[in-house]
């Protein structure tokens, strides 16, 4: 019989029961609840008088829709307000545990949970919120769920699931001067599709995956929602230890010692045998740029955009024309040197430290193009605290950037932060939907270091130019 690959072991490791229809009852170990997702699933809990199974198995903080300008606390708006109120009084009435907007570990879930130990290897994390596949890159199965399932892990912390098929994604070489793991993942996404996943989780393997931080690790487990699949993972190693010791809510002391030891044994075997396989060479891949209205919609920077009328399938062909519309750009426009008016660097793809700091080394000793409106906005309280220890803050702000506090902000139309019609975005950001950063809003994806050196410039550019050799 072939081996296992990680996914099935952490699986069966959690596997309550099987049923006849080939599902599992599988027991979660984690929750993360953000306030926009679970309204209706603390009302459920509410209307049906029921109990919470495990009280210390969930952890609640509010992104979404808090503003992140909080110098002038706002929440003002009605819905925003509610459903920040509305998650404090059930975390309270629940006993469940709540990071404060005011305190210092407040920021977005995904970048919370690993940050104070939450996300561990082996377990089962779940949140209402598709991009919770994010935290896999601690080699744990995580993945986003419905209300209706939040319901069932507050109050049996099992859910009933259907096992997906595997996929190995291997990556070979080394990142290029200039390229970052979100080429990695736009470029995967660019060359396979967006539904390249579906019904697969997916496994990041090989020495490019070795050689990524943990921060890099999460930015393309991240976005593996957007190739299709609710699961990305990534076999625990050095730097995954080295990354959680210490954690507030990590194993302490013998726990840890033991806790090690069964995560260094975590890996796939090596005669497992995945569903599908996919090679993805890192040295052939250049700064990437989405152009279009969907994450595919993705080409290198010194592309152009894509000629529809040459495009034989209709359906095809109208997707690109459609979007070409919705982004006000002209077939075949180098996608270089097309202006912006807004520069976002933030959100749980791409807000963490490290991103902050290849931001910085672009931005250090430059200015933000004059007609551009540029913010970066940490993805918790503890990356903005950090970032400001090593004088992060005063160099953005020297630049003419917004320095803000946590919070998804621009990412999604859902807070204060939003492009107005028509206006055009170089974000950090995963989803380039229509009105995603607001109604007519125009997103084109990238890694941080293209996003400051488009601050930088006023329009889409190579930050190859910019960068030190
Ligand atoms: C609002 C929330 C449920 C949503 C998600 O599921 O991912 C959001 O975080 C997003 O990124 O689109
Ligand atoms: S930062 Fe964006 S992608 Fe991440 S949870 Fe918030 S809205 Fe969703």
């Amino acid at each position: 019989m072939a081996g296992a690959t990680l996914y099935e072991k952490i699986w069966d490791a959690h596997a309550v029961r099987h049923y006849d229809d080939g599902a599992t009852l599988l027991y979660i170990d984690r929750h993360l609840v953000q306030e926009v997702s679970t309204p209706q699933s603390f009302l459920a809990l509410d209307t049906s008088r029921a109990r919470i199974h495990r009280a210390d198995a969930h952890l609640c903080v509010a992104d979404h829709a808090v503003p992140t300008d909080r110098e002038t606390p706002s929440l003002k708006d009605g819905l925003a307000r509610k459903q920040v109120e509305r998650l404090i009084e059930n975390a309270q009435k629940y006993g469940l545990k709540y990071l404060p907007l005011d305190g210092d570990r407040h920021g977005i879930v995904h970048v919370i949970g690993p940050e104070v130990g939450f996300t561990l290897p082996g377990t089962t994390l779940v949140c209402g919120d598709s991009h919770t596949s994010t935290h896999g890159a601690f080699g744990c199965i995580a993945f986003g769920i419905g209300a209706s399932e939040c319901v069932s892990v507050f109050r049996t912390q099992c859910l009933r699931l259907t096992r997906q098929k595997t996929m190995r994604v291997t990556l070979s070489g080394s990142l290029p001067h200039g390229v970052y793991a979100k080429d990695v993942i736009l470029s995967l996404i660019a060359r396979h599709g967006t539904g390249i996943g579906i019904g697969h989780a997916i496994e990041y393997a090989g020495p490019a995956v070795a050689g990524l931080s943990m921060e890099e690790r999460m930015t393309l487990c991240n976005m593996t929602i957007e190739a299709g699949s609710r699961i990305g993972i990534i076999a625990p190693d050095g730097k995954t230890i080295d990354y959680l010791k210490g954690r507030p809510l990590a194993p302490q002391g013998a726990n840890w010692d033991r806790a090690v030891t069964c995560w260094r044994s975590l890996k796939s075997d090596d005669d497992a045998v995945f569903d599908r396989e996919i090679d993805l060479d890192v040295r052939e891949i250049a700064p990437h740029v989405s152009w279009g209205t969907s994450p595919d919609l993705t080409i290198n920077i010194d592309q152009r955009t894509p000629d529809p009328s040459v495009i034989a399938d209709p359906k095809e062909r109208d997707r690109i024309r459609k979007s070409l519309a919705y982004m006000g750009l002209e077939p075949n426009t180098p996608i270089q040197n097309v202006p912006v008016d807004h520069v976002f660097i933030g959100s749980c793809t791409n807000g963490r430290l490290e991103d902050l700091q290849a931001a910085a080394r672009i931005i250090d000793g430059r200015k933000v193009a004059r007609h551009v409106k540029a913010i970066v906005v940490p993805g918790s309280m503890a990356v903005r605290k950090a970032a400001e220890e090593k004088g992060l803050h005063t160099l953005f702000k020297a630049a003419g950037f917004e320095w803000r506090h946590s919070g998804c902000s621009m990412c999604v139309g859902m807070n204060d932060d939003r492009l107005q019609p028509g206006q055009r975005c170089a974000s950090t950001s995963n989803r380039n939907f229509e009105g995603r950063q607001g109604v007519g809003g125009r997103t084109h994806l990238m890694s941080p270091a293209m996003a400051a050196a488009a601050a930088v410039k006023g329009c889409i550019t190579d930050v190859r130019e910019l960068l030190e050799p």
